[in-house]
Order: structure tokens, then sequence, then C-alpha cells
């Protein structure tokens, strides 16, 4: 693809996005995220975590909802910014913006496979990825990206292929049906984990998937059929209840363990409306941050017989500043880029 091409699927971002306060009166331990950031393209040749943004309202649009998403990374970059950095800085770790990537034409497969590049090349320099959405149609890109490293990587079997876990928090199983290249029915941001599925069967590979926070009232029975025959491992936001937790964390680790590799994808929409509704489909039940803070703990503990972290890529999707209020939901995506960002550091 020449240059002149890929100039609509990809921009740096602008400097002027990481702005904050500073403190000099506090030296280096007063850094925040926007101190740190680096946009320089050499910082990837470092081990570190690099950071991505899928600008595009073209799923939800062909899923009917509500669009927006496209401005969404940016404004959660804009929210993280300020927040402040307590990771090593003599590690040489370093925390690498790589730019969005746009989808401007609808032309969406184009887009994905663009984000799926960037992932990829982010992989094999042995960062941790997070790729700020964009709708739900943001995991298509995400894991074709993580499925081209590791079929590159000589460790896993070609007959079985690498054993990916997908753990999805979302009120919704985004399993829908869809046809290729049919105007009735396009792949969307409710089709990405039928699209990973049909992939891994095309491959030979398991799916193994699991969604956490499904609302029964906003899912079909059809829905909920085609979870069962894909054995999805599931539960419903009723089933994340404080007093259950314990149980729900025990079946959460035995799904880890089967796993060699985790890629976390959270939409924002498993949030309940109060604290999240910038958001394309708001959920009036949904989670609390803390539920879903217990949940992702043993996903970012989990580690491999190498011990190597499991966790290799996470994304942020449905965040829709159109819906928001005083910026809350930015907010609360930063803040779970903040957790997320803070357990990867702590692998590297
Ligand atoms: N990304 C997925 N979104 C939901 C949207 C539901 C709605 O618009 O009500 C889905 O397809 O199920
Ligand atoms: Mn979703
Ligand atoms: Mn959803």
């Amino acid at each position: 693809m020449t240059d002149a091409v890929n100039h609509h699927l990809y921009q740096p971002t602008a400097a002027a996005i990481w702005q904050g306060r500073t403190d000099i009166e506090d030296g280096s331990s007063g850094k925040r995220f926007h101190h740190m950031v680096s946009l320089t393209a050499s910082e990837q040749d470092s081990s570190g975590i690099t950071l991505l943004g899928f600008c595009c309202d073209e799923g939800v649009r062909r899923n009917k909802g509500r669009i927006g998403a496209f401005h969404g990374p940016d404004l959660i970059r804009q929210a993280l910014a300020n927040s402040a950095w307590h990771h090593q800085t003599d590690s040489g770790a370093s925390f690498y913006d790589g730019g969005n990537v746009f989808c401007h034409q609808k032309n969406l497969e184009e887009s994905q496979k663009a984000l799926a590049k960037k992932v990829t090349n982010a992989l094999n320099q042995d960062h941790k990825v997070i790729v700020l959405g964009g709708g739900h149609e943001i995991a298509w890109g995400s894991f074709q990206g993580l499925a081209a490293h590791l079929q590159e990587a000589p460790i896993n079997s070609p007959k079985i292929g690498p054993k990916i876990g997908i753990i999805n928090f979302d009120a919704h199983f985004d399993l829908r049906t869809y046809t290729k290249d049919s105007p009735q029915f396009p792949s969307s941001s409710g089709t990405p984990f039928r699209q990973i599925a049909d992939f891994c069967t095309a491959q030979g590979w398991a799916f193994n998937y699991a969604c956490l926070g499904v609302s029964r009232a906003s899912n079909t029975q059809a829905l909920f059929s085609c979870a069962d025959s894909l054995k999805v491992f599931y539960r419903e936001d009723n089933e994340l209840a404080s007093h259950l937790m314990q149980k729900r964390i025990t079946e959460l680790t035995d799904f880890i363990a089967q796993v060699d590799y985790l890629y976390l994808t959270i939409d924002i929409d498993v949030f309940s409306a109060a604290i999240a509704p910038g958001v394309s489909a708001p959920a009036a039940r949904g989670l609390s941050y803390e539920t879903v803070e217990r949940l992702l703990q043993p996903i970012f503990e989990a580690t491999n017989n190498k011990g190597k972290k499991k966790l290799l890529l996470a994304d942020l999707a449905e965040y829709n500043p159109e819906f928001d209020i005083d910026k809350q939901t930015a907010k609360l995506a930063a803040r779970l880029a903040w957790d997320i960002s803070h357990a990867m550091f702590k692998t590297l």
C-alpha cells in the first residue's frame, strides 16, 4: 500500500492531545501520563506498551446503533493524560502512542486490516497492546492482529494453533449472524465474535470465548442459542452480584487455565448507564466498576508455563462522546486503560 493510500487510514496522534498539569515542585515523582508518553516510533524498540486508537463509526452504523464512537480514542487519551504515573521509570519500558487507524469511507474491512497490522507489529516488538475504540468492530481488527502475531510464533503447534482465550466484558454477545460481502447482513459492531469463531473454525483452532455481564433483556433467544452452540462461557449481569463473586472468580480462573494467551476486550456498555452514559446502547442495569475490577484480577495475574503473563492485548470499545455527561464515561474508560497499563507494566 502506498503512503498516499495509507494516509486516510492512519495518522499519528497530535502532541496537543497529551496535555495536563506539571508540578515542578514534586520533581520526578510528580510525573503524569502526558509527561511519559512517547510519540516517537523509535521508542517502540524497547519493551513497553503500545497504545492505538481505532476511530470508527461504521460498525455501529451498520448495526443500526447511535454513532459517535469515531471520536472516542482522542477523548480517552485526553482523560488519561493527566493521570498520575506510578510505573518504574528506570526499567526502560516505554509507553508509546502509536496513533490512530481510521475508517473514513465505510470500508470497515480495510480499516480492521490496517488495525490488525499495527497490532501485529507492536506485538512482534514484544510490546503489550491497548487499543481504544471505536465500536466493538474493533475486536475483529484486534484479534486478527493477535492471530497473525501468534501464527508467526514458532512455539505454537501448527496443528492445534495457539490457545487464545477471549474475555469480553459486555452486555451483549456480539455474535450476530452476518454474511460475508452481503449488504443485507454485513459484519458490524454486533458480529465480531462470530467472525472470530468462523476464523477459528477455518484455522482448526479452538474458540475460547468468555462473555461476562450479559443482559438477558438485551440479547434475543437466537443469540443465547448461538452462544450455547459455540460453547461460550457466559455469565449474566445478575450472576455477578458480590455474594457470588468468589464462585465467578474460580470459574474464570479455570477458563484462563485452559489457554496460553489472553485477549481482553471491554465494551463500555457493560457498565451501568448511571456511570457510563456515553455509549451507543446504555445498560439500565449494568455492572459496577468494582465488579469488573474484581474479575480483572485473575486476568492480570495469569502466567503461562514460561512465567510470562498471558495478557497480551486489551481493547476498550463503544465509548461514544456524543452521549457522555461531563466526560464521566471518558474518565471511566481512561481509568480502565490506567488499570490495564498498570498490570501490563508489572509484567515487563
Ligand atoms: N455492539 C453491539 N451492540 C449491541 C447493540 C444493541 C442495541 O443497539 O440495542 C448488539 O448488537 O446487540
Ligand atoms: Mn459489544
Ligand atoms: Mn455491548
